[in-house]
């Protein structure tokens, strides 16, 4: 039913869980004839029963194997029966091999029957599990595959050291039940701890206590006390030392990377005092950051105390550490108040990018804020000239998709930009009011879209009726594109560039004698990614000479000198284009590069980079580009 026929959505201001208790989704549900709309707080991308269960905390005991490339061990489930009836409790799961399934309370475990349901390309296999009416845990022995799609497992070579092997995973969206039978929704929570065994000379980290000090014996304990959705559950083991940032933060990473990545991120003690300041307590104890291979598929992933960063942000200059105000500011939006679904995946993002622009002006002033946010603006545009209606649409319908096949700028820009522009009706000081308010109110809760609308009603909108219209703000969300007279950020420092390119378009000036002496990374994206589509081999050459762009260090720099390369066939960049590929897994780069490659009539190129380069690619990054390069049958 549409949002406004919800009569069994609870109140959003209770202190029950702003969810419905319907089940996440059934297999019935997950393949039954689609209605017109998805149903509010029903998870289409979950098996789990959690009308009948609730899983509350998980105790894992893994072993970390690389020669075999799998996590082997037990998980054990603290479960809460919610109904009298008769049923089976139903996991998901990916990929996993079920050794053997006990049950019972307080101790006694006995074994039970568990049968594997029918296999869906997009949500894995449920585990059905028939319990007897007074288990209140149950225990799963298993073990993972080697292509376990949310697990990495990289060799040596493909490290900072080049000694050690190393593993990491990556659970959101839907790819924790590929390493954790669980209910993998985001509208369960549960606390965990965890043993993890590993080879004696490396060290394992978790999104949990992790304890810098740990005696490096092959054995890691971790508690994690804070309820999280699966989706933050997160493990990676490597050659990894720790080096303090500040009192509450530190960063982990190969020996190789530590004293530029502490370096590079020294600010993140400074981030986190200053949204603390405006949007409430820090609730997650220590902050600190992992310094990842640059296989890692995103720029950063927000696993609550450990945010997983890629190094291709290490720049030197500190020009792209907003991804670590962003993942900082998951520690409200997202991780404290947390999607429901992922058709929901807006209030995560959204919120978290108008965050990240805020921080960045709190930390770096005003110039940055505009060219952040303007930077952001042009990222939505291309995202809206590209994607189907339907995909424009901040609560997306995304039944029987795959959650990573969808992923776009939408939910961050689009989001960030309704957010910006209700902050410029009721003012700033008003509209930070609403955000503590709502982190408050929401805390440790998984909301809907509609959640969030009826708070909205309730709130911002009875208190400042004249400045808000409820029908400009149900555009925004349930329609395509973005409404008319909404707020176009631009920024003086960007403005200044635009004359300057038209010049050497016209070619009234020479590359070599513009003076870029101060120029900020931002300033010379802008530069570049407002290139016209076809340059000449001459215009190329001589940018090329001029700035060294086929050199550079930056890697957002260089992915946008290689876009344009790619599309103009400038062939003395083909071999840094190589090199990249290969070298960096982050999709935001790859999709991009592949896609125009393949537009630009180089399928065939594509395909040999690509086919050289998959070993050492995440299976995220494997299965989104492939189809990219080989259509939607790709294997
Ligand atoms: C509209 C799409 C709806 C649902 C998709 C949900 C999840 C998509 C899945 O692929 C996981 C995404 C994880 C993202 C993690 C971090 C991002 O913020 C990184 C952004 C890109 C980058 O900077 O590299
Ligand atoms: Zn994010």
């Amino acid at each position: 039913c549409s949002p406004s026929e919800e009569p069994q959505k609870p109140d959003s201001e209770a202190a029950v869980p702003a969810v419905s208790d319907a089940p996440a989704a059934t297999e019935d549900k997950a393949s039954e004839a689609m209605s017109d709309q998805p149903e509010s707080g029903v998870d289409y991308h979950s098996f789990a029963n959690t009308g009948d269960f609730r899983v509350k905390h998980v105790d894992l005991d893994l072993t970390v194997d690389f020669d075999r490339k799998v996590l082997e061990g037990e998980a054990k489930l603290q479960i809460k029966r919610l109904t009298d009836k008769k049923k089976p409790l139903v996991l998901d799961t990916r990929g996993l091999e079920i050794e053997s399934v006990e049950a019972g309370h307080g101790g006694q475990m006995q074994p039970v029957k568990f049968t594997m349901g029918e296999t869906d390309p997009n949500l894995g296999t449920p585990l059905k599990i028939q319990l007897p009416k007074s288990a209140t845990a149950v225990s799963i022995r298993y073990r993972t595959s080697p292509d376990a799609s949310g697990v990495q497992w990289l060799e040596p070579q493909q490290t900072a050291g080049g000694e050690h092997p190393f593993l990491f995973t990556q659970a959101q969206a839907i790819h924790a039940r590929s390493f954790v039978p669980l209910q993998d929704t985001p509208q369960v929570r549960i606390t965990y701890n965890a043993t993890i065994r590993t080879p004696k000379e490396l060290r394992a980290v978790m999104s949990a206590d992790n304890d810098p000090e740990a005696e490096m014996d092959g054995v890691f304990d971790f508690s994690m006390p804070q309820p999280v959705p699966s989706y933050l559950l997160a493990l990676a083991v490597g050659d990894l030392e720790f080096k303090p940032m500040g009192e509450r933060t530190g960063v982990y990473a190969e020996p190789e990377l530590l004293d530029a990545a502490a370096a590079e991120f020294e600010d993140t003690e400074s981030m986190l005092e200053a949204t603390e300041e405006v949007y409430g307590p820090y609730r997650w104890d220590r902050y600190d950051l992992l310094i990842l291979p640059p296989s890692f598929p995103f720029g950063g992933m927000e696993n609550p105390r450990l945010s997983f960063i890629t190094p291709t942000v290490i720049a030197g200059d500190k020009s792209l550490v907003a991804l670590i105000a962003h993942e900082l500011a998951h520690s409200w939006s997202g991780n404290l108040v947390t999607n429901a679904s992922w058709r929901d995946l807006w209030l995560n993002e959204g919120f978290t990018t108008y965050l990240t622009n805020r921080i960045m002006q709190n930390i770096y002033g005003d110039e940055r804020y505009r060219m952040e946010m303007a930077l952001g603006y042009d990222d939505l545009q291309a995202d809206l000239a590209d994607r189907p209606d339907g995909d424009e649409i901040m609560a997306i319908d995304l039944r029987g998709r795959d959650p990573d096949e969808v992923f776009s700028n939408i939910p961050y820009e689009k989001g960030s930009l309704f957010l910006y522009e209700l902050e410029q009706k009721v003012g700033r000081e008003n509209f930070d009011k609403f955000l503590l308010d709502y982190f408050n109110n929401f805390a440790f809760q998984s909301i809907t879209t509609e959640d969030f609308e009826n708070y909205l009603e309730k709130t911002l909108l009875a208190e400042y009726p004249d400045e808000l219209d409820a029908e400009r703000i149900r555009q925004w969300i349930h329609e395509p594109g973005i409404p008319e007279g909404a707020p176009v950020p631009t920024s003086d420092a960007f403005t200044k560039i635009d004359p300057v390119r038209e010049q050497w378009l016209k070619g009234e000036i020479a590359a070599a004698d513009i003076d870029t002496s101060d120029w900020t990374f931002h300033q010379w994206k802008y530069f570049l990614d407002g290139m016209p589509e076809k340059l000449s081999e001459e215009q190329l050459q001589e940018l090329d000479s001029a700035f060294n762009l086929t050199e550079s260090k930056n890697n957002e720099i260089a992915f946008s000198w290689l876009m344009i390369a790619v599309r103009n066939d400038y062939q003395p960049a083909f071999e840094r284009l190589e090199n990249f590929l290969t070298e960096i897994g982050r999709n935001k780069f790859l999709r991009p590069l592949y896609r125009n490659l393949v537009e630009s009539g180089k399928q065939e190129m594509a395909a040999q980079i690509f086919e050289q380069a998959k070993a050492g690619y995440h299976p995220l990054t494997v299965k989104v580009n492939s189809r990219i390069i080989y259509g939607e049958n790709a294997q």
